[in-house]
């Protein structure tokens, strides 16, 4: 099995702590009027990067948005490596379009910070450069998050592979998201997600930080969007992976 050693609550805090940020940084709407195009024009060269730093490299579970073939390969079963229950096996989804669509389409009309941390002798007060880069930074960590979502998946598919595998076989996926979904877990990381972003936001305005009044409430709810779409997000990530599991 697999040694989990980093934890899902700093996984969740520090995806807590850079939407945090970025709910602080004054948006350029412009930027996201077509989509994710900008989005994704501006993290190609870092993935292009992140490529060669290994950061896809097989077993590190982290996926690029800007081109697949950057990711690992999937994994073929053969009869020398069956791949046995509780033994990882790449499949080839990637959940990081339904990520960039969502943050896009519903995280990004909540950045609505009047404040700006930039101030520029032209009297601008926006950075397009920062906020592109804590979007890909947000969004790297989200994916990862989600993609662990593959070992939970296999740790699943260990602990009752009879049933499992005969879903697969009947490539029934509604079947098998209902026997993995956990809506006490998911309670209890909403609950989480929620106990942390109210002490973020009592944090900075503790702190002195010069923030709307209704910071406390946006972070709250942004946090509480971006957590049930990350769910919603992994599930359907365990789903593909299950339905691959034999490939
Ligand atoms: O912890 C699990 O059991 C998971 O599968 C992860 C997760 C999540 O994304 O947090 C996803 C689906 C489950 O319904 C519960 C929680």
């Amino acid at each position: 099995m697999y040694h989990r050693t980093s934890s899902p609550n700093l996984r969740l805090l520090l995806s807590g702590t850079a939407l945090t940020v970025r709910l602080n940084l004054k948006t350029d709407p412009s930027l996201y009027s077509g989509g994710v195009g900008k989005l994704k024009a501006f993290m190609t060269p870092i993935e292009l990067e992140s490529g060669i730093l290994g950061r896809y490299a097989y077993g590190k579970i982290e996926y690029p948005y800007t081109s697949g073939a950057l990711g690992p390969s999937p994994d073929v079963t053969t009869k020398s490596n069956p791949f046995p229950p509780g033994r990882f096996h790449q499949d080839p989804f990637s959940g990081n379009s339904n990520l960039s669509s969502f943050y896009v389409q519903t995280l990004v009309p909540l950045f609505n910070s009047q404040k700006s941390f930039y101030f520029h002798l032209d009297n601008t007060t926006i950075n397009d450069d920062a906020l592109l880069a804590a979007d890909a930074n947000l969004l790297q960590l989200l994916s990862h998050r989600a993609h662990i979502g593959k070992i939970v998946a296999e740790s699943k598919y260990a602990a009752d592979v009879t049933t499992y595998t005969t879903l697969i076989k009947a490539r029934n996926s509604t079947g098998i998201k209902t026997l993995l979904t956990n809506t006490t877990q998911e309670a209890a990381v909403l609950a989480q997600a929620d106990a942390a972003a109210k002490v973020f936001s009592a944090a900075w305005v503790g702190s002195g930080a010069s923030v709307a009044t209704t910071f406390t409430s946006d972070l709250q709810n942004a946090t509480a969007k971006l957590f049930r779409a990350l769910i919603d997000i992994t599930t359907e990530i365990e789903v593909q992976y299950l339905m691959a599991r034999f490939n």
